[in-house]
């Protein structure tokens, strides 16, 4: 995106008394102007910038290298570029465009610019060609072409907006192109008025088409630099002048050429207002309201680079139209024009690329394209969720086993706690408690609680000590069994057994001593099985968990499985419509062909007859 370059040019005044006005304009760092009364107090709110100011001391070459020659190198490169001037009626647009007898003008450097460019790219071939016309009186002529007149603007997708039936000369050097340019303005209307003794009474476009494409042409068979075409159009153009009726003192035909010339300036002012705008307020653009806009419409916010000159007379009594000349270029500057290099694509290439589309479609046919790869991976998703899912059944099993133990053990447990409560007749003792209860009441006195996996519970204790570490179980001997039951394993620091102040010894009947026995074991063993049932709690917590996580990766697996099952359908879809295609243009392709065929055929056989009835004819003669 670049904006449109507006530069406002002066020409020198007519003579030595508009010098001493009462106003006059100030030109400042060659980029702003602003208009003055004597002694140099500005007038309020006539004051504007712009890309280059030249005055009257500016040649067309200056004008030409500061303002318009990039646009001429970029269009050797494949851009469109668009020059045009602007101005009142003898302002010095033609003078700007097209020179004079001392100096060339705009369009002729910019023709000798093009043959130079041309002659230092080395690596491409160029083709251009030339067309010359006039917008007169809202009508197109051929200004090459005598005759040609009244010609319609069509437009197309690949040639754009299109003069129709315009003559084009293909040119290879400057001078034919000079030669054309003289043909041109020999036919172009100029007439006088009161402002001008050759005034242009039509707008003027002069185009070249310049076309290249690179020399070396690869034999692969990718599609390259090579195989594109750059095409750009180049409109250098020179428009009537604007002109009050009352100052030309134009009457009968330059009256009926003044109010076209009038009209047509109105609208390219308003197509430019409108650019102008920012986007909400733009609407529509009238570019169809004239001929003129019509043509110069890629040039104004369209695909071209472009600049405007625009020519102001420096007298004071042209002020009024300056100040509209200038307002006019201030609103051009703010249009934002996308050049971008137009490159279309030959018939070798357009082959070449369909050759290779087709070569895609089989291979997809044959390969199966991505459809195969989407299936692998669906197969493997489809394992991992069966893998995922027997896991998850297995997983469930084992929690129903555990769940059927933790029954078995449990009820073990109710079965011998009813045992020793039959047996003691006391109530059931509480494995949890840190204190043991023993069948006649006994509680650990003074109990200290400290690491359960180092204490070693005692029962009861010996008769005969007043303290003693040891259970009396098997008289003063400690069970080493019971002493690895009772700390679940460890083996205990005899240092760190807790003594608790002993008890009165009682003595106990042999068959008493046998229940507590019995007893005992009980306890331990529930004990025991409280522990199982803690553990397999625990398992059964850690199950769920799994169960419930391996839950969580079937669902995205299976979503995941959806969303690949969607685009496998759409990769098959469009796997389908290629086919479709491609039978579509191998069919076209046989039709084509057989056409072909037959015509070939038929024109031999045309050939042959005429050679026969040559033949027959010269021996007719002889
Ligand atoms: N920069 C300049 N230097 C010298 N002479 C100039 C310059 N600009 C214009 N002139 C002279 O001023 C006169 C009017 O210029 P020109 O015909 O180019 O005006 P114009 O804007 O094309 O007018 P119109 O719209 O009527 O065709 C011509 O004689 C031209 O040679």
């Amino acid at each position: 995106m670049e904006k449109i370059s507006v530069a406002i040019r002066f020409r020198p005044f007519r003579s030595q008394e508009s010098i001493f006005s009462d106003r006059y304009w100030r030109i400042e760092d060659n980029r702003s102007i602003s208009l003055h009364r004597p002694l140099g107090t500005p007038v309020s709110g006539v004051s504007f910038a712009f890309d280059h100011v030249f005055d009257h001391t500016f040649t067309n070459e200056m004008v030409y290298s500061m303002l318009i020659k990039s646009i001429i190198d970029a269009a050797v490169h494949g851009f469109n570029g668009t020059a045009f001037a602007y101005g009142q009626t003898s302002s010095g647009k033609t003078f700007t465009m097209n020179g004079s007898e001392n100096e060339l003008g705009i369009i002729q450097l910019a023709v000798r610019d093009v043959f130079n460019n041309v002659e230092m790219i080395k690596d491409r071939e160029f083709l251009i060609r030339v067309s010359y016309m006039e917008i007169y009186n809202e009508e197109i002529n051929d200004l090459l072409s005598l005759g040609s007149e009244r010609l319609p603007i069509h437009e197309s997708l690949e040639r754009g907006i299109y003069v129709s039936g315009l003559r084009e000369d293909i040119v290879n050097c400057s001078d034919q192109v000079l030669q054309l340019i003289k043909l041109g303005e020999a036919n172009r209307r100029f007439g006088e008025t009161n402002m001008n003794a050759r005034s242009s009474r039509s707008h003027t476009i002069f185009r070249m088409i310049i076309e290249s494409s690179l020399k070396e042409q690869g034999s692969s068979d990718d599609i390259s630099d090579a195989d594109a075409i750059r095409v750009s159009v180049l409109n250098l153009v020179d428009l009537a002048g604007s002109e009050r009726i009352s100052k030309t003192g134009a009457g009968g035909v330059r009256l009926k050429e003044g109010k076209y010339i009038n009209k047509s300036l109105m609208i390219l002012g308003n197509v430019i207002n409108k650019l102008s705008e920012s986007g909400k307020q733009r609407g529509h653009i009238p570019y169809r309201d004239s001929k003129l806009t019509r043509i110069l419409q890629p040039a104004l916010g369209g695909n071209a680079k472009t600049s405007i000159i625009c020519t102001v007379a420096p007298e004071e009594d042209h002020i009024e139209e300056s100040r509209g000349t200038l307002l006019f270029a201030s609103r051009a500057k703010r249009i934002t024009n996308y050049a971008q290099v137009n490159e279309v694509l030959t018939d070798a290439a357009l082959l070449k690329r369909q050759k290779l589309e087709i070569e895609e479609l089989r291979r997809k046919l044959h390969e199966g394209s991505n459809s195969e790869v989407l299936e692998q991976v669906i197969l493997k998703q489809r394992n991992d969720m069966l893998k995922s899912e027997s896991e998850r059944e297995k997983l469930v099993i084992e929690l129903e086993e555990e769940r059927k133990s933790r029954e078995v053990l449990e009820q073990r447990i109710r079965e011998q706690e009813l045992m020793i409560s039959e047996l003691n007749g006391l109530p059931l003792p509480d494995c949890d408690e840190t204190s043991i209860q023993t069948s006649e009441g006994f509680k650990t006195p003074g109990y200290k609680t400290i690491p359960s996996d180092y204490v070693a519970r005692r029962t009861t204790y010996s008769s005969k000590f007043e303290s003693s570490p040891f259970p009396i179980i098997s008289g003063n001997i400690a069970d080493e069994d019971l002493w690895l039951q009772l700390n679940n394993g460890h083996t205990t620091d005899i240092n760190m057994l807790q003594m608790t102040p002993g008890l009165k010894s009682q003595s106990l009947h042999p068959h008493d001593i046998s229940i507590k026995k019995q007893s005992v074991t009980l306890e331990i063993e529930k004990c025991q099985c409280a522990e199982n049932i803690s553990h397999l709690e625990a398992e059964k917590a850690s199950l769920i968990q799994a169960h419930l996580k391996s839950k969580e990766e079937v669902q995205i697996l299976s979503s995941e499985k959806e969303q690949l099952v969607n685009e496998l359908e759409n990769e098959k879809q469009k796997f389908l419509d290629l086919r479709k295609e491609l039978k579509q243009f191998v069919d076209a392709f046989f039709k084509h062909e057989t056409k072909l065929v037959s015509i070939y055929t038929k024109s031999k056989a045309m050939v042959d007859n005429l050679k026969t009835c040559k033949s027959g004819y010269s021996i007719d003669h002889l």
